[in-house]
């Protein structure tokens, strides 16, 4: 589970490949950029994590690279699933690799299910219009299905309505649905933000079953790093419509390069976290950016290049970054993941419970300010 970002796969034999996407959504005379430049590809059977905070556009990614786009919008750059060009794709086209290569799950499982359908003929529907099976051939897939997401009675359930289920159980409802058409690759956008921990934990463990039995290829969409962490091959950090950082998931945790990746780290709470941290300031849309670094803003470190200058993707250390200050000499964000503001309420940590920021910063002591050559 360590791929580095040059060992990934190539964009031509990658189960999705995204390369350069960017959006603009337009309404009227006013144009929004939502994406810049975004590249990202996920291999036959591996797990890529695409994390950021709120409203950094990896939905839109997601979605994007699927067919899913916002009616007026401007879309450029190159998608492939499975090889599959999609942004040059019909509408047909598109519909048919969603159907058959590429499934997705949402968060709210309730939100994409019919309230007042039994969970048998949501199923079975599917799986008669994506197989062609007919109704007996049908129901008995769909329990099968069932039976492979961990539900315990599903002959029973396949006669509950939604309902009935907790968001857990119609959570797995909602794989099987996406496991009915046999695709190569899942995208999960959010799949256990509303369920509880213990219930987060199952759900990730078919994941993980179903790319070990299936070969799945998986893109988790999640505000969660240690979740991210915890079950991805790779992570794609993703801030104001661009990815800053990418690094293998072991990587990101042991010494992330981007600034605002050590942030997102430093922000997580933790049974040894003395204070809560958030990242200082608040996120932009990537059409609020004017020039220069988008987390420049809210970055100590940041400087007169990173104000004026828009960072270029480079290597350091195996991690693909996009930050000026990354990897030169005397800047490191060592294992500790300072950056990041206590929240109001907090305390001091401990000596030894928890990273310092170094002073004068909210960031880790190597991104202070001028400590650059
Ligand atoms: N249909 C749309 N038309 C115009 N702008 C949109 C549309 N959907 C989303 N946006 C904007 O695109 C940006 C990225 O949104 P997106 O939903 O991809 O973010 P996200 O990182 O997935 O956030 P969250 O974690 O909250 O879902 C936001 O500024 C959002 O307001």
């Amino acid at each position: 589970m360590t791929t580095a970002p040059e060992k990934t796969a190539a964009p031509d034999t990658a189960m999705l490949a995204v390369e350069e996407l960017s959006l603009t959504v337009r309404r009227g005379e006013i144009a929004k950029p939502i994406l810049a430049s975004v590249s990202l590809t996920c291999a036959k059977g591996e797990i890529v994590g695409l994390v950021g905070e709120s409203g950094s556009g990896k939905s839109m990614t997601l979605r994007t690279a699927v067919g899913l786009t916002p009616a007026a919008a401007d879309v450029s750059g190159r998608v492939r699933v499975s090889g599959r060009d999609m942004l040059g794709a019909s509408p047909k086209e598109l519909t048919e690799v969603r159907s058959r290569t590429a499934s997705m799950i949402f968060q709210d499982p309730r939100a994409h299910i019919n309230p007042f359908q039994r969970i048998g003929t949501f199923l079975a529907e599917g799986l008669r219009m994506h197989q062609g099976k007919s109704k007996q051939d049908a129901a008995r897939a769909a329990i099968a299905l069932l039976a492979e997401v961990g539900l315990p009675d599903p002959a029973r359930h396949m006669r509950q309505y939604p309902h009935e289920l907790s968001g857990g159980m119609l959570q797995r409802v909602m794989i099987a649905a996406a496991l009915a058409s046999e695709p190569e690759l899942l995208l999960a956008d959010e799949p256990t933000t509303a369920l509880d921990v213990t219930t987060q934990a199952e759900i990730m463990s078919i994941l993980l079953r179903l790319r070990r039995e299936r070969g799945l290829s998986i893109v988790l969409v999640t505000h969660d790093l240690d979740l991210a962490v915890s079950i991805c091959d790779r992570i794609h950090v993703m801030y104001a419509g661009s990815i800053v950082e990418v690094a293998s998931a072991a990587e990101l945790a042991r010494r992330p390069q981007h600034p605002y990746t050590a942030a997102l780290f430093a922000a997580r709470p933790g049974p040894d976290r003395q204070e809560l941290r958030s990242v200082s300031g608040r996120p932009l849309g990537l059409y609020e950016v004017e020039g220069g670094c988008a987390f420049a803003p809210r970055c100590p470190a940041a400087d007169g290049l990173c104000h004026e200058t828009p960072p270029v993707a480079r290597l350091v250390d195996g991690h693909l970054v996009a930050c000026h200050l990354a990897g030169e000499p005397g800047t490191d964000t060592g294992p500790a993941h300072a950056a990041g503001t206590p929240s109001a309420g907090g305390t001091e940590p401990e000596a030894g419970t928890g990273p310092a920021p170094a002073a004068g910063t909210d960031l880790p002591g190597p991104f202070t300010k001028g400590e650059r050559p």
